[in-house]
Parts: C-alpha cells; structure tokens; sequence
C-alpha cells in the first residue's frame, strides 16, 4: 500500500474520524479547521465530541508522527496529494444544503492545490456539486471526487473502519480509483461511479431509511388502534432478509444532524427539476406528526392537561450514545411539552449542563432520580442503555405519578409494572401497575 500525504478540512464527527482512521490505515494526515481553539485541543491530543474509541485514534496518530493539526486550509494543502472536504451542509433557505463553508474551502486553497492533487467532498453535498466545483477550482489538473460518507454518530470509528460498502464517483475515473486505493485495506465492497451517481447514493439512502423510519412508526400507530404489537410485528417482517431487523426501531421520530436536513434537501433538489416526490414529503409530515402524537401521549397520561405539570425527562440527545442535540426529536419533544406549560426536570448521560438551546422551563440534572423525583409523570426520550437499569423501585417512590411514557419502547414494561408503575410505550397496549 501506498501512504498518501492526505489533508482532511473540518475536524467535526466525519472530519475528525476521517482523519484519524486514515491515518491509522498508514497515511500522513493533517486535519484543518477554522476553529482555532479546537485545533489547540487537538494538538495536545484532546477530542471535544463523544465518539467511542475516537480519541485513543488521535492520540496514536499524533504519537506515530501521521495526524497532524492546522488551523485554516491554505498551508495544509501545500503538500497534499488528496484533500478530504469534511465541513458542513447545514439546511439552507427553502431546506437546500447550504454549500456556504465548501465553496469557501475551496475559493481558499484553489490556487495552492498541488499539481495533480484530487479534491473530494466527503461533506454530503447534492448531485452537481462535484462538477460546479470543478468549475469553481477551475484547474484542469485537479480532479473532483464524489466520496460520501455512511458513518453513524456514536459508532463513527467503527462504522468507518468496517464500512458495508465505499462509494467513489468522479467524472474523472483514475482520481476516483486514487481515493479508492486509500481505503484498500478495509476490503470493503466499492462501487465506482460518476460523480452525479456517487452524490445521489448519499440522499438515496439517507432518505430511504427515514422513509424506513416513518413508516414503522405509521405501522406502529395502526398497531395502537388494531390491538397489535409493534415488537412482535417488526420482528415478524424482519426476518425477511429483504426488509432486514435493523432500522425497524418505533420511536418519538428520527432526527440528527443529518436525516432531517438531508430528506429537506433532496426534496427541494427534485422540486428544482420539476419532479413531485409526494412519497418524500409524506415521509417529512409523518415525522413531526410522530413528535406531536408523543406529546399527546404524555399529555393523555397526565390526564389531559400539561399546564402547570412537572414531568421527569429521561433522555434529550437525537439517539443514544452520542453528545449530539442538533435535530433531536427528543428536544422538539420536550419544547413542544414546555410550550403546553410543562415544567421539565431532565437527565441524559451524554450532557454536561453546559449546553446552548435548551428550552428555559428545563432544568437539566445529573441525576436520573432527581429527574422523577416530585414529577407526574417520566418521559423516556432517548435509549440510552443506563436507563434499563434504574432501580425502579425507587424511581416509583419518588415518582407523584406512577405513569411512565416510554416514546423508544425501551423499557420492560413488567418490571415496571412490578415496581408500581404503570407503562405507555409506542404501537403497544399499555401495562398498567400491579
Ligand atoms: N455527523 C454525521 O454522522 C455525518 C455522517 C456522514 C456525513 N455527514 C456529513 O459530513 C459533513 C460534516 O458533518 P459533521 O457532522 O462532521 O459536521 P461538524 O459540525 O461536526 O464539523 C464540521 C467542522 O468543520 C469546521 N469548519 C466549518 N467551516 C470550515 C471552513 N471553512 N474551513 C475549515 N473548517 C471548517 C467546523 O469548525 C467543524 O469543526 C456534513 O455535510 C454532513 O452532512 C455527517
Ligand atoms: O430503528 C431506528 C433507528 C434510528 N432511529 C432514529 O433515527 C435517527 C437517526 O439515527 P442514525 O441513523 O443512527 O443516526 P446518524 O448518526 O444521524 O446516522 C445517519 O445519518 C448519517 C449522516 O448522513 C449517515 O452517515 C448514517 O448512515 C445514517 O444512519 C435518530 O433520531 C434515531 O433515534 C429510530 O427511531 N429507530
């Protein structure tokens, strides 16, 4: 294998992990970012987010002489023979991914890139960009490559060290095989493809499996009127190898900072071309009528009123393991409780109480009986693992109300039920106390 001297911009939870794994596969890696401060902690070998096994990467890329930090792009690429783009695309005016931080990536180092040097969005980015980069470099030696990336937060490390598969594109196919040869020795599955057809993988699957989601969640309301088990359902259908076990989860919605910006910007992308995608656009209503079917959930457990009420939350983070708030259906959950006048007492293992946005009737404490002590009712928004073990017991003696609503159906409701407390989950009959 051949070490590359790669430069990797944007030193978020894709950037960092980038950086950090392909330089354990054996690269020479400098990771630039904007963020001054950030790049300070890295240096000294520090990592800001939460991602299992992430550090330990860096602190041996640093310790091998490979992971190198920068702060802004223009001196980094100087000697770079591929540069990563791994900044982001948030949802822009109208939801199209605003291209804002990569075309100014690239207005930085267009003029510095070496000869022959390949320039690779990894930032998910809509189909033409790689081409309308092209155009933007406006150098003939340098190639554009489509090179999106599938790593989920909370598992990005081992997600991106043993991908299902890599995607490269390139209108330019020996810059596409020069990315693909970085990654040969995952021995992943690779499909190689122009760049159009590499940028359009990412949305396709990202917004199939929030289609995935919002139809499980569909199926596990009609489960609630029918008298059906969501649990034993999806069990049931994922055993087909077709439909698969995984992504079948009912919860108070998906969220994160990727699918709700990503079905937001292949839809405007089609409208753009004149195409109707009702299918995507129902996918999108099902989501935020899922967040609002939970609140009325907890409200209907409240006895029909949340004025006034205090609620224990169990969980704020767009899903468990991960420090992420950005999307989260667990937040929109709780702001819609506070704006029907709840007062919210939260706990998640992933916060540290330091964190901007949190709706100002919500007082976050670090301890998960604190949260149910003196409220009506708990309200488990996130699955963090932790919270199967609570001593339930205890929880119900501190507990007002004995009713806890679970929107991820991620408690048993028999051991709740044995310890005095009654159970809601999601497209499931309620389990009353003993
Ligand atoms: N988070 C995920 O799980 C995930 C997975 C796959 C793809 N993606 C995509 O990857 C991209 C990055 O996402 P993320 O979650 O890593 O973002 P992030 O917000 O965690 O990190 C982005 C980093 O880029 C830096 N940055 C911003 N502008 C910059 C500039 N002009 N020059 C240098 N650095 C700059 C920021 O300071 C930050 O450190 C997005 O397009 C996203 O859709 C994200
Ligand atoms: O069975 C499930 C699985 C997930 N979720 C929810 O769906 C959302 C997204 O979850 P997940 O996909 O695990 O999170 P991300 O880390 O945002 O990863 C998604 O978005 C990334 C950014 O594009 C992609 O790289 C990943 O492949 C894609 O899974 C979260 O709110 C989850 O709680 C469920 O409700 N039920």
């Amino acid at each position: 294998m051949f070490a590359r001297r790669i430069v990797v911009v944007g030193t978020g939870y894709v950037g960092l992990t980038t950086g950090a794994c392909l330089a354990s596969l054996g690269h020479r890696v400098v990771c630039s970012d904007v963020n001054a401060t950030k790049i300070e902690q890295l240096n000294s070998g520090e990592v800001g987010i939460h991602e299992p096994g992430l550090a330990e990467l860096v602190q041996e890329g640093i310790a091998a002489g490979r992971l190198k930090f920068a702060v802004g792009s223009a001196d980094a690429v100087a000697e770079a023979e591929v540069v990563f783009l791994c900044v982001p695309t948030p949802m822009g005016s109208g939801g199209a991914a605003d291209l804002a931080a990569v075309e100014s990536v690239v207005r930085e180092v267009r003029e510095v890139l070496p000869r022959g040097c390949v320039l690779v969005t990894k930032s998910t980015v809509p189909v033409g960009t790689a081409a309308r980069l092209s155009e933007l470099v406006g150098r003939p030696d340098v190639a554009a490559v489509s090179n999106p990336e599938f790593l989920r937060e909370g598992s990005a490390v081992r997600d991106f060290l043993n991908p299902d598969r890599i995607v490269v594109g390139s209108d330019t196919q020996d810059a596409a095989e020069r990315v693909a040869a970085l990654y040969a020795r995952l021995g992943a599955p690779t499909v190689l493809t122009d760049a159009a057809s590499a940028e359009m993988v990412k949305y396709a699957a990202n917004c199939f499996l929030a289609t995935k989601l919002s139809y499980v969640n569909a199926i596990a309301e009609l489960c609630e009127r029918l008298g059906a088990d969501i649990a034993d359902v999806t069990e049931g259908m994922g055993y087909d190898r077709r439909i698969g076990q995984s992504f079948l989860q009912p919860g108070p919605g998906w969220g994160g900072s990727c699918l709700p910006k990503d079905t937001a910007a292949l839809l405007q992308v089609a409208e753009a071309v004149s195409f109707d995608f009702p299918m995507l656009r129902a996918t999108i209503s099902a989501n935020s009528h899922q967040r609002m079917r939970m609140v009325a959930k907890v409200r209907e457990a409240c006895g029909g009123s949340l004025d006034g009420v205090r609620l224990g939350v169990l969980g704020l983070t767009f899903k468990a393991g991960t420090d992420d708030l950005r999307d989260s259906p667990a937040l929109e959950v709780a702001r819609l409780l506070a704006e029907e006048g709840a007062d919210l007492i939260a706990y998640d293992p992933g916060l540290r109480g330091d964190e901007p946005g949190l709706p100002a009737s919500l007082t976050l404490v670090d301890d998960p009986y604190l949260a149910a002590k003196e409220s009506a009712a708990l309200v488990v928004l996130t699955e963090w693992q932790e919270f199967r073990a609570l001593d339930w017991g205890r929880v119900a003696g501190v507990l007002t109300g004995p009713v806890v609503v679970d929107t991820r159906n991620h408690l048993d409701p028999d051991v709740l039920r044995r310890a005095g407390l009654s159970w809601r989950g999601v497209g499931r009959t309620p389990v009353p106390a003993m």
